[in-house]
């Protein structure tokens, strides 16, 4: 199966070099993203698109690379085609013909041409014979130019035929990494993975940090969410996931700042170790999910104070989005299920947080700290690669018991939605849907006398999450892990 990729226009609109670069660029990320799929997939630059084929007629595992296409960066949009040669107007007719007659039946129709090259005839004229031989030999609603219910999109481009079988919006933005590199702060909320995404989108490779403010369950979250992230939508390029034990800062400040402080406080502190990991990773610019006015830390007045503490770009994708449009783009882009059920570590929440801090105030107390814990606790963490993230948290997890042979045990599908119902799971077995983000809801309502083995694809999440349930005292769960 063919697809025609057409670059983002904003990239179209550059010099003729930084388009070809760009262009370039996507062509390799496009080639990175589909390496590890079980088929082959061959991209050939054409300069004003590109073309993807992927070598496999598989229905499913073309509807796989379509939606893989609509999730890299720098595409305006992609059309899954049919590609042959012509002779004249009459052969473009018979080839229509056959693949769009069945669809055509007592539906209005139209013919779209777009023409490039030399012919002797026109768009206009292409449309007409084919329009108008469908609408003479197929039992067709008749031809409607104003509002079809079928729209037949034809391109003629020298001697060559393209028959547009479906055409699908890309995520528009650049190729990664055309704008350079950036280090996010996740704490796994709305706003942090949505403010991620958007760098990503806009073509810069986006790197990981988290500070763990005590939660083990808070940093399991962080890392499936930036996980996911980073593999729907910027797998082209290896990034860098640090998660940082932010413990002995929360301890210091819990003991030594005054309450109305504590936010604006842990946020500098946040920035100055962000500072230190962008350096160790040459990393430019820093990324925050804030919002202007969302919660009291975030007011001009503090933003201001919490800068003054780096002297590298601090980018706030959000900071004039209303809270229901990044909701919005949380759910469109899969991260809001996460967001929800993120447990979030409020060690630090002052009573009564201050909206207007003054620098001199806080400098004053952090007078009185010790700020060299900031490079100690960076000097601690690990820098993982993201592919591994999740791998490595499988090896710590190797004592919780894989289970193949179902007996009377009840299956719980813990995959989010969209995978269940993309590939549900056959086996022979008593199967229940309870995606991950409900199991620390939900699992205590199942009856207690049955035994429960979590599956998920990889068996990763299954694992963690069986740990976790484990921790709670639950011991009637185990891991579904097929032969
Ligand atoms: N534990 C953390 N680790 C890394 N970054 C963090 C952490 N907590 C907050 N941040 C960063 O600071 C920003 C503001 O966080 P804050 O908790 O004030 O607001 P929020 O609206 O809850 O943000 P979010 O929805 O991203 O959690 C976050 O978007 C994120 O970029």
């Amino acid at each position: 199966m063919k697809f025609i990729v057409r670059l983002h226009s904003e990239i179209t609109i550059k010099s003729n070099s930084v388009r070809k670069r760009f262009t370039r660029i996507l062509e390799s990320n496009i080639r990175n993203v589909f390496r590890p799929y079980p088929f082959d997939v061959g991209v050939t630059n054409l300069w004003d698109k590109l073309l993807v084929n992927v070598k496999t007629d598989d229905p499913e595992s073309v509807e796989l690379a379509a939606m893989q296409l609509s999730r890299i960066p720098g595409i305006e949009y992609f059309m899954q085609v049919r590609q042959s040669t012509y002779t004249d107007l009459h052969d473009i007719y018979e080839q229509v013909k056959p693949h769009w007659q069945d669809k055509l039946a007592g539906k209005t129709f139209a013919v779209r041409v777009k023409r490039r090259g030399k012919h002797e005839y026109t768009s206009t004229q292409i449309a007409a014979y084919v329009g108008g031989g469908l609408n003479q030999h197929c039992d067709t609603g008749g031809v409607s130019l104003k509002k079809p219910d079928v729209v037949i999109n034809l391109e003629v481009e020298n001697d060559q035929l393209i028959m547009v079988d479906k055409r699908t919006a890309g995520l528009g933005g650049f190729p990664i990494p055309t704008q350079g590199e950036v280090l996010s702060l996740m704490s796994g909320g709305f706003d942090s993975g949505v403010a991620s995404y958007q760098m990503i989108r806009r073509g810069a490779r986006t790197h990981f940090v988290f500070f763990n403010l005590g939660g083990t369950e808070h940093e399991i979250g962080v890392r499936e969410v930036s996980h996911y992230l980073w593999k729907q939508f910027g797998a082209s390029h290896r990034v860098k996931f640090i998660a940082v034990d932010f413990a002995p800062v929360v301890q210091m400040i819990l003991e030594q700042v005054d309450n109305g402080l504590m936010g604006v406080m842990l946020k500098r502190m946040m920035l100055r170790a962000a500072a230190i990991v962008a350096d160790n990773l040459q990393v430019d610019a820093l990324v925050t999910g804030e919002s202007l006015g969302q919660v009291s830390s975030q007011t001009l007045a503090n933003l201001n104070v919490i800068d003054q503490v780096t002297n590298k770009l601090v980018l706030r994708p959000l900071i004039c989005s209303d809270k229901q449009e990044i909701i919005d783009t949380a759910r469109e882009i899969g991260t809001e299920d996460f967001a929800r059920t993120i447990p979030e570590y409020c060690g630090v929440i002052s009573n009564k947080p201050t909206v207007a801090a003054r620098l001199a105030d806080v400098e004053a107390q952090e007078a009185k700290l010790d700020l060299s814990i900031i490079e100690q606790v960076v000097r601690a963490s690990n820098v993982e690669d993201i592919r591994d993230l999740l791998k490595e948290t499988e090896a710590d997890l190797r004592e919780v018991e894989r289970v193949s042979d179902v007996d009377n045990a009840v299956i719980l599908d813990i995959r989010p939605p969209v995978e269940q119902e993309r590939k549900p799971l056959q086996v022979d077995a008593e199967i229940q849907l309870m995606p991950f983000y409900q199991l620390g809801s939900k699992f205590g309502d199942l009856p207690k006398e049955r035994q429960y083995l979590l599956y998920c694809e990889r068996g990763v999440m299954s694992k963690l999450q069986a740990l976790y349930l484990q921790e709670k005292g639950f011991t009637n769960v185990a891991v579904y892990h097929p032969e």
